[in-house]
């Protein structure tokens, strides 16, 4: 077994509405964190993954439930753990006069640590060469790679990156999709907080996926795709619209994708060949399609996304 770099357990918030009735953010949520690597903390907008991350640095207090950070309960034990700890959860105050360099100085000066760590820092977060620019020029990318710069200042064992691509466009997404692989390559733990699933997926070992904060699976992105049912078949066949009313007939949920059938439902493959073969139907492909994590994530969330609301409110009582 790994270390736990961050564990909860039970872990619950509750807020108290200007109406006096309760949203619950956080439900029971049970958390494992492995070190080293990049983990994803993945789910629908309002499902409690910045609530959750605020709990953990002390920014809110648990309504219930155990939190530890590198085995250390928290918030009791913040102090002790804090400094192992870098975390963007809200775009960080710069002087927009100032360059990203100098901003990064002052940062490493008040906190003590070595101006060498500034040099470090921009190096690691592919700054270089625009460290000289004054903030309030730089791009939404290029200001989200000096937050993650100022956290990485003080060499962090874990750092924890709330929607760190949020507002990006496309080319910066990547950009800072690639940085933070490399972060986790070079022994860093990320816990990367995300609603768009292909950021995930290529960044990603582990993930943990909530809907209404609720853990909804968690392990091995690998494992998860792998431990879902296939999406689909698809079967190649000369006659595309007499196999379709056979493999109905057999109990198949099948749908037309051009040329080709999408046969759902299918345990064996080879059960599809052997019954098209029987009314004289020659599949000229039969391929089983992987799901992906999108499509794991949807079937997971699909309830929770659904509804109206993403907050269940509940009448007033005890947090
Ligand atoms: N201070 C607050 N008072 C009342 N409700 C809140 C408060 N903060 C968060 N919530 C509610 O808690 C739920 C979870 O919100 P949270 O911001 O943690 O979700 P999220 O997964 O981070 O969403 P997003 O991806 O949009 O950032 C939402 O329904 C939100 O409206």
């Amino acid at each position: 077994m790994s270390e736990l770099v961050i564990e909860t357990s039970g872990l619950r918030k509750q807020f108290r509405t200007r109406r006096g009735r309760h949203v619950v953010a956080v439900r029971d949520l049970d958390l494992a964190v492995p070190a080293g690597g990049v983990h994803g903390f993945l789910g629908p907008n309002g499902s409690g993954k910045t609530t959750t991350i605020r709990m953990l640095l002390g920014l809110a207090r648990a309504s219930g439930g155990e939190m530890r950070l590198f085995g250390q309960p928290v918030p009791r034990a913040l102090p002790q753990v804090i400094g192992r700890i870098g975390a963007v959860v809200e775009q960080p105050k710069f002087v927009p006069t100032f360059t990203g360099r100098r901003n990064l100085e002052l940062l490493a000066r008040s906190i003590g640590v070595s101006q060498r760590s500034v040099e470090a820092a921009i190096a690691q977060v592919g700054l270089d060469g625009r460290e000289r620019e004054r903030f309030k020029g730089y791009s939404l990318g290029m200001k989200q790679r000096l937050a993650i710069a100022a956290t990485l200042l003080k060499s962090p064992d874990l750092l924890i990156l709330d929607e760190p691509t949020n507002g990006l466009d496309p080319a910066g997404i990547r950009d800072i999709r690639d940085m933070i692989r490399g972060l986790g390559e070079s022994g860093v733990t990320v816990l990367l907080s995300s609603h768009i699933l292909a950021e995930v997926q290529q960044v990603c070992e582990s993930v943990s996926i909530i809907g209404e904060g609720r853990l909804l699976a968690s392990g091995r992105v690998d494992a998860l795709i792998g431990a879902s049912t296939a999406a689909a078949v698809r079967v190649g066949l000369p006659d595309p619209a007499r196999g379709a009313r056979h493999l109905e007939a057999a109990g198949y949920a099948v749908r037309r994708d051009g040329a080709h059938l999408l046969v759902e439902g299918v345990d064996e493959p080879a059960d599809l060949t052997r019954l098209l073969a029987s009314h004289d139907l020659f599949v000229s492909e039969l391929t089983p399609l992987r799901p992906d994590l999108e499509q794991v994530f949807l079937q997971l969330t699909k309830d929770t996304t659904l509804r109206a609301r993403p907050e269940e409110l509940v009448a007033g009582g005890a947090a």
